[in-house]
């Protein structure tokens, strides 16, 4: 199984580490030719407006959007997620515009910069150590989008068909399972694999 890691700024070694731990073929995603044969892409948490220009400039942007549209498996990691989005609060222009939510840049930021969070997630037995770095927090959803986790009655992880989204950073702690999540969610789409 060979996943992804959008490398064009962030967080991209700590997913790294993290698929290195599961049993996968990671691949750093830079350019078109990298998401040939890909079973899942992940875009990591950074600055979401830098990744944007990046997508942009090195041509990944109507690709990586058509590849979702295929149903390619994607998980957002804070920037991530706002790079996912169909919506960003108070911005007209969106990224990839792919998850029905909308997103609020920064709004945890507004109260507290950052922070980690024991929180219950949907599919683990566990409770996660959520790490929140100038977080944005989904304000919205569509019919079809499930929440997976809530902070304070906000909603910080949901999922829609093959699409994550995450306000914090799973790579950002020692915890695997919600890249194991993800693989399991990328295995049981590619079937064969
Ligand atoms: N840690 C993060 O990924 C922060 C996201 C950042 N606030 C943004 O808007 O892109």
């Amino acid at each position: 199984m060979k996943i992804g890691i959008l490398a064009l700024q962030g967080a991209v070694s700590e997913h790294l580490t993290m698929l290195n731990q599961l049993d996968v073929d990671p691949v750093l995603v830079k350019n078109e030719s990298d998401l040939t044969g890909l079973n899942g892409l992940i875009i990591p948490g950074g600055e979401s407006t830098t990744i944007a220009r990046l997508m942009h400039l090195n041509q990944l942007m109507e690709p990586i959007k058509l590849r979702a549209k295929q149903g390619l498996p994607m998980m957002g990691t804070c920037a991530g997620l706002i790079i996912l989005a169909q919506h960003i609060h108070e911005q007209s222009d969106v990224h990839l515009g792919i998850l029905n939510v909308t997103v609020s840049r920064n709004a945890f930021g507004r109260q507290r910069d950052s922070f980690e969070q024991l929180i219950t997630v949907k599919g683990l037995e566990e409770a996660f150590p959520a790490v929140f770095i100038r977080a944005p927090l989904v304000e919205d959803i569509g019919e079809d989008v499930e929440v997976l986790a809530t902070v304070d009655h906000q909603i910080v992880a949901v999922k829609q068909g093959q699409l994550i989204g995450l306000s914090f950073h799973p790579e950002l702690t020692s915890d695997v399972r919600f890249h194991q999540l993800f693989v399991e969610n990328c295995r049981s789409v590619n079937k064969n694999i």
